[in-house]
């Protein structure tokens, strides 16, 4: 199921980072060796009561003349009104209603997107409340006054932004359609691929409603079996506003990837692999999803017999992150070798669902201990008991071991590597989680 996307937009300076701070706590996930993207805090998991949402930081305002603010805010706005489900619109009871919260406030009515109008630095309620009635005047409904510094009325307001989440239950019957997000920087050939998979005569397409938020996915059809495109009716409407810039590129990547059973992260072959791909491909890593390196424009290139070796080191080196990742080469524009993705689609797929046994993997388990032994610390020495998969997508493993602190980052990388020599889990992380004998499920 997709989490929820909530988004703050707000005034330079009104607290939209400090509420994201506190709201995201410790939660962000920062993936040790993964780049950058969560480390810029632009987006953030919480949960509030039941629910988990994803948190948007639209951010990049410079408070510089008026003119140019009300520009950026519109723009910010416009980010959080395409990949939001709720808007969080923040204001600042010090500096009162300005005339770009009234133009800003018109913009976010007209979207019919769920908005929470939140009157910030309420650090005395007693003091500030009359003040706070004046937001009214915006006409998007009832201030919730807070003090993010001070954590004060964030409860009522999380309540307010749950209770407009959309149902949990989508239609159910496109929940077996594996989803399929192409991801990647601009110009990459993202829209060419998904306009060459719509041209291909082999591909029966339909759009279907988007069931979240506006976007809309497309159902293609490939040799009898059926996949969703997600949001590629945005990536064909395209440069409307900005696009290119980065925040923009990595929270489109971020949404779509949440909603994705497999990421397709587009290279340019012409330009090779960069930091910027690895912050892409950092996204769909760090969410567990499967990932196929699609290297294009491989027509474009000049090519002799090492050409596909070098790409490929060079991907492995830059994206040491994610060994597991598929690669295929191909050509959105001529179409090579894209029935070569389609099959690797399939296999990422299966891989993803697939159900070891328990007794197999503690064969698997007791070999490896066997061939190297468990690390010790100051005379103790880790033992691995038990080990058993308990989920798919990722496939997730639960070791039992006697002491937690023992069981070293480089020893479960080893068996992860034992797990892949004995099945073919190509294209989908693995996932560990390391327990005590003793301790409750
Ligand atoms: N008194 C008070 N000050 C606050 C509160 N929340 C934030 N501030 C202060 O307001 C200032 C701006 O906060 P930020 O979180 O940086 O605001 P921002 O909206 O992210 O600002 P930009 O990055 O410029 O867009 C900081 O000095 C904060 O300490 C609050 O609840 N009460
Ligand atoms: N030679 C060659 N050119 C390609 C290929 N795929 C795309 N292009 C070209 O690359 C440019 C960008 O392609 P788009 O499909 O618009 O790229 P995009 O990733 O959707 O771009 P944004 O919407 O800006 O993110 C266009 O000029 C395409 O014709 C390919 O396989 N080979």
């Amino acid at each position: 199921m997709s989490k929820p996307v909530v988004a703050i937009v707000g005034r330079p300076n009104v607290g939209k980072s400090t509420l994201f701070n506190v709201l995201a706590g410790g939660r962000i996930s920062i993936v040790q060796d993964t780049p950058g993207v969560t480390r810029d805090r632009i987006y953030a998991d919480v949960t509030w009561l039941d629910r988990t949402f994803t948190m948007i930081d639209t951010g990049g305002i410079e408070p510089d003349s008026s003119d140019l603010i009300l520009a950026q805010m519109r723009e910010q706005a416009q980010i959080a009104i395409d990949t939001a489900d709720v808007i969080i619109f923040i204001t600042d009871v010090r500096q009162g209603l300005v005339d770009a919260d009234a133009k800003v406030a018109d913009m976010l009515r007209r979207s019919h997107k769920p908005v929470i109008l939140v009157v910030n630095k309420v650090d005395s309620f007693q003091k500030y409340m009359m003040d706070v009635y004046e937001f009214y005047n915006l006409g998007i409904g009832e201030p919730f006054a807070i003090s993010a510094a001070n954590r004060q009325g964030l409860g009522d307001m999380l309540d307010e932004v749950v209770k407009h989440f959309p149902e949990d239950s989508t239609d159910g019957e496109d929940d077996d359609i594996p989803k399929i997000a192409i991801v990647g920087k601009p110009n990459v050939g993202k829209s060419s691929l998904v306009n060459k998979l719509l041209g291909e005569d082999r591909v029966i397409v339909s759009d279907i409603a988007g069931t979240t938020r506006d976007a809309v996915d497309t159902k293609v059809t490939w040799e009898g079996r059926d996949y969703v495109f997600i949001d590629t009716a945005g990536l064909r409407r395209k440069k409307n506003i900005k696009e290119e810039i980065e925040r923009y590129s990595v929270i489109r990547t971020v949404t779509a990837v949440e909603r994705a059973d497999v990421v397709v992260v587009m290279i340019d072959a012409s330009e090779g692999v960069t930091e910027q791909d690895a912050k892409i491909a950092g996204v769909a890593h760090e969410n567990g999803k499967g990932v196929i390196i699609a290297v294009n424009k491989w027509d474009a290139i000049v090519k002799d017999d090492k050409t596909i070796y070098k790409h490929t080191n060079k991907i492995r080196e830059v994206l040491s992150f994610m060994p597991y990742a598929e690669i295929v080469f191909i050509s959105a524009k001529t179409g090579l070798r894209i029935s070569r993705l389609f099959e690797t689609l399939d296999a990422v797929i299966e891989n993803q669902n697939m159900r070891i046994q328990t007794g197999v993997l503690n064969e698997i388990l007791s070999e490896a201990v066997a061939m190297q032994q468990p690390p010790s610390d100051r005379g103790r020495r880790l033992k691995i008991f038990y080990m058993t998969q308990v989920a798919v997508k990722p496939p997730t493993f639960v070791i039992f071991v006697n002491d937690k602190e023992l069981m070293h980052f480089s020893y479960t990388r080893y068996i992860e590597n034992k797990i892949r020599d004995a099945f073919d889990f190509g294209g989908t992380p693995l996932k560990f989680i390391v327990r005590e004998r003793g301790e409750k499920e």
